[in-house]
């Protein structure tokens, strides 16, 4: 099975709370910022009246447009360090966030892609920002749900494709054994993760239906 990609990048978008603009406060070093952009924004800098300039910004984008603009005064050690800033901002937006959580969790085990339009460092090639989403999302997924879908039970007919839907041997032998343990797997997920292993897993045309039976 390919492994699919999600692509996120404005927060309005479906899986929009990936994005280091979107309305999460997040809680870090003492204090609490509006946005994970803010925080990130903001750690580019030493002087205090710019760090509070960047910390009162109305929006996000107006955080980093301001920080765009006296990028000759950033911390001469910002491109060593930014890696770690975006991975503590992302992963305090995530534990304290349980709406962010949910969402990265059943993005299993899709590959996340920032879909910049400009900059192949966060996004594009590079990637850097799905990286680390999803190393927050094996973290978080150690245990639980993360791990069921990250481990999927394959559906009935990945698993015995010579056994036809009609097959007498989903109802004895093997196929009986199977669709049992499978029942189990599927009706113990959350809805949210029996909707997802649904887009993951769409039936073939022989099996439509199968998940409304
Ligand atoms: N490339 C890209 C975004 N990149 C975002 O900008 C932030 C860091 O970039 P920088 O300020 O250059 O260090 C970070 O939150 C990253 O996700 N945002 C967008 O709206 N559109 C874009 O095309």
């Amino acid at each position: 099975m390919p492994v699919e990609s999600i692509y996120f990048l404005n927060p309005e978008d479906p899986f929009g709370c990936l994005s280091n603009a979107s309305r999460h406060q997040v809680y870090i070093d003492g204090m609490s910022w509006q946005t994970a952009e803010h925080y990130f924004q903001t750690a580019k800098f030493k002087d205090a009246k710019l760090r509070y300039a960047i910390i009162r910004a109305e929006t996000p984008d107006e955080a980093r447009r301001i920080a765009h603009q006296h990028r000759r005064d950033q911390r001469p050690d910002w491109h060593k360090i930014k890696v770690g800033v975006m991975r503590k901002a992302l992963s305090a937006k995530a534990r304290q966030n349980a709406d962010v959580r949910a969402v990265l969790l059943i993005t299993a085990p899709a590959r996340l892609k920032q879909h910049a339009k400009t900059g192949d460092f966060w996004g594009g090639k590079k990637n850097m920002l799905g990286k680390l989403w999803m190393q927050e999302r094996d973290r978080l997924g150690e245990s639980g749900e993360f791990d069921s879908l990250n481990r999927p039970l394959p559906p009935p007919w990945e698993k015995y494709p010579e056994l036809h839907r009609a097959s007498i041997g989903w109802r004895m032998g093997y196929g009986e054994a199977y669709m049992e343990e499978w029942d189990a797997y599927f009706y113990g997920l959350s809805p949210a993760g029996r909707s997802r292993y649904q887009q993951i897993f769409t039936p073939p045309k022989e099996w439509h239906g199968f998940y409304d039976r």
